[in-house]
């Protein structure tokens, strides 16, 4: 059916990446295989290449919809999608390469958190990336410190190592009302309706917060409790602050206080973060390319 027939126009078929990419060294163990540092022969440009197996249609949509969200959400603080290939019932994905790696990483490497200063530029261009995704009806749900990646040159890149092995689970695309409602039993539309009620957008918001934490401590609140105890007591306990209050700005508490409300109704959108005197018009990369300097992303060449 044209169903079969219909193919990702994002996805090289039958054609060798080997002839344009040549793999260099090495980045990590992703959940699902290795994800390589590969180098285009033409351009000389760098990209993270991570191979899938595709055992079925099924994977092929799934990992279809991660490729198809890059396409779709190219912007500057997002990893670029330079191209993917289907080759021997493999999806090669090239990532455009940032040369600075995780922020995550780099904070455990040099064994210190970021400074305010730094959280501020990179509070900034994270409010800049979810505005522009949720503005695409995509939401991330896995926001958090080792999903935002670092260039040499200081940018900030929001990423998605998506553990969950069906992709499609991390950055959703909210697609529209579904089904038709004349047949619909109240409960579904009351269920359709919540469901659409576009909140879960905000779940990224209250994730920024956590984040922001996490910079400036290396762990996220309640890191040192096991994850059931964590899923009630956030449900039930009012939202973390800083371990030390005293050692931060009163702007910081106060926007990570906006992304820290539990009535999603309540807390603030990422247009609205924009505004807040804590980031608003920052874009001071001075304080994170000191950091990148000191923490150099060293990657195994071969
Ligand atoms: C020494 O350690 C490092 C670590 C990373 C790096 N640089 C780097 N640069 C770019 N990508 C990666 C990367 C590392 C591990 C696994 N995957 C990586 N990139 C990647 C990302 C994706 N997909 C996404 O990031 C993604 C998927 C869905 C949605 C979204 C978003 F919502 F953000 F748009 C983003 C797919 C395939 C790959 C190879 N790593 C350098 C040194």
């Amino acid at each position: 059916d044209k169903k079969k027939g219909q193919w990702n126009v994002n996805i090289k078929k039958d054609v060798d990446p080997n002839q344009f990419w040549e793999i260099t060294g090495e980045i990590g163990e992703g959940a699902f295989g290795a994800v390589y540092k590969a180098r285009n022969k033409e351009t000389n440009e760098f990209a993270a290449l991570k191979q899938v197996e595709i055992k079925n249609e099924e994977d092929l949509e799934d990992f279809s919809v991660e490729i198809n969200i890059l396409a779709e959400c190219a912007h500057k603080n997002i990893v670029g999608l330079h191209e993917a290939f289907f080759f021997e019932n493999k999806l090669w994905m090239f990532i455009e390469y940032c040369g600075g790696g995780a922020v995550d990483s780099i904070m455990v490497d040099l064994e210190k958190p970021l400074t305010e200063q730094m959280i501020r530029y990179v509070a900034h261009e994270m409010c800049v990336a979810l505005a522009f995704l949720h503005e695409r009806r995509v939401i991330h749900r896995d926001i958090k410190a080792g999903n935002v990646l670092l260039t040499q040159e200081g940018e900030v890149k929001l990423a998605d190592f998506g553990v969950s092995a069906k992709n499609t689970k991390t950055a959703q695309r909210r697609d529209t009302f579904i089904g038709t409602p004349y047949w619909m039993a109240p409960e579904v539309i009351l269920c359709e309706t919540l469901k659409d009620v576009p909140y879960d957008y905000k779940a990224d918001i209250w994730s920024l917060g956590i984040t922001l934490i996490e910079f400036a401590q290396i762990e996220p609140p309640n890191k040192e409790m096991h994850p059931m105890r964590v899923l009630i007591k956030i449900q039930k306990a009012d939202p973390p602050g800083f371990d030390k209050p005293s050692k931060w700005s009163k702007d910081f508490k106060d926007f990570v206080s906006k992304c820290l409300i539990k009535n999603p109704e309540q807390r603030a959108t990422a247009q609205e973060l924009l505004e807040h005197p804590f980031i608003k018009g920052y874009v001071d990369k001075k304080a994170i390319m000191d950091l990148i300097y000191e923490a150099k992303a060293e990657v195994v060449e071969v």
